[in-house]
């Protein structure tokens, strides 16, 4: 019997490590554009997920953003069928009239479908097939931007995704194994345009800024900074559970929090306290940026009598008798 590939079977242990362990029932769903990665991902789940006793499922969107899109998808769904997935469909979103820029927006109508599908096959997880090279461009961009530890921590391996976990089992897999992969399996996968096109910043940073870092710091590059998003999540998530705890201690009867209470805490932790408060207190995800955290942390460690703190959605946050209270503008 001929030997398995390398590539394959790397992709093969890490889909059926993604899967040991989650709950039974549905099936696992696989997010497939038709591009190497999701492909060498669905090839190899549509192997693994019967042996362990599971039903994979495959769906493929189509933004409606480039000519053929509609039978791309429809063939990415036909060879899924073909390969051996329990259901492959083409779910068709509607990108134009969301808010931010179009890849923002196609990413956005994207989850949302990949939400719904997986209720309506109520999926025990969807996959997607970013891999370790996402991952560093991921951190290149967050480090660029001046991210803190949170954006330098990338993408999670694992992530909620409107109550259904959303797994990335190629994380530590390169791009090229995935290519490769796809090339001794005998698939095509196709070239998304958008990823070379250089008015994207992050087809720069592939086509252009992680080849010059390699020529010149040398071919570890890649898994270094993958490495780096994964210490930073790891200390991510003990000062999450910190911040967990410390917001719950703040907290006042009335819903504000107490001064004294915050100024007691490190500010790595008052930081994330006040960002989660905000959340909570319905600030826009997107929007809320450092510059807000450090006007609620002004109202705590550097108190003079200063007017409200806005925070975007139309929040405003004011400090009064030794609480932060907020207040939504009708
Ligand atoms: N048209 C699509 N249909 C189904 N799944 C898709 C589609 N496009 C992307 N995906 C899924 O998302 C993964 C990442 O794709 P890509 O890098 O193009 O998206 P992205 O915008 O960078 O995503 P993210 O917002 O998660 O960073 C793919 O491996 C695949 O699993």
């Amino acid at each position: 019997m001929a030997a398995l590939a390398p590539p394959v079977a790397a992709i093969r242990v890490a889909v059926r490590r993604a899967l040991t362990g989650l709950p039974s029932g549905g099936p696992v769903l696989v997010a497939c554009s038709g591009g190497a990665d999701s492909l060498a991902l669905a090839a190899a789940t549509v192997f693994v997920a019967p042996r362990l006793g599971r039903a994979a499922a495959l769906v493929s969107v189509d933004h409606g953003l480039q000519d053929g899109s509609a039978e791309r998808a429809e063939a990415v769904a036909t060879w899924g069928r073909e390969v051996g997935f329990a259901s492959a469909t083409v779910v068709r979103v509607e990108v134009a009239g969301r808010p931010g820029g179009p890849e923002a927006a196609a990413r956005e109508a994207r989850y949302q479908a990949l939400t719904e599908a997986a209720r309506q096959q109520n999926a025990v997880a969807v996959l997607t097939g970013h891999t370790r090279d996402d991952q560093a461009e991921t951190v290149l961009l967050a480090l660029a931007r001046g991210a803190g530890p949170r954006g330098l921590a990338g993408m999670p391996a694992r992530r909620d995704l409107g109550g259904v976990p959303l797994l990335r089992p190629l994380l530590e897999i390169g791009r090229e194994q995935t290519r490769a992969a796809c090339a001794v399996l005998g698939l095509s996968p196709w070239q998304d345009p958008h990823n070379s096109d250089p008015s994207y910043a992050r087809s720069r940073v592939r086509g252009d800024l992680l080849p010059a870092l390699v020529r010149a710091l040398g071919p570890g590059v890649v898994d270094n900074l993958a490495r780096t998003a994964r210490l930073l999540a790891a200390d991510n998530a003990a000062l999450d559970e910190l911040a967990g705890t410390a917001l719950a201690a703040a907290r006042c009867p009335d819903g504000g929090l107490s001064v004294p209470a915050l100024l007691g805490l490190v500010p790595a932790v008052r930081g994330r306290v006040l960002h989660s408060w905000a959340r909570e207190l319905g600030a826009l995800p997107g929007a809320l940026s450092h510059r807000h955290v450090a006007a609620l942390d002004a109202l705590v460690t550097d108190w003079h009598g200063q007017g409200p703190a806005d925070l975007p959605g139309g929040v405003r946050v004011f400090r009064r008798d030794g609480r932060l209270a907020s207040v939504r503008p009708a």
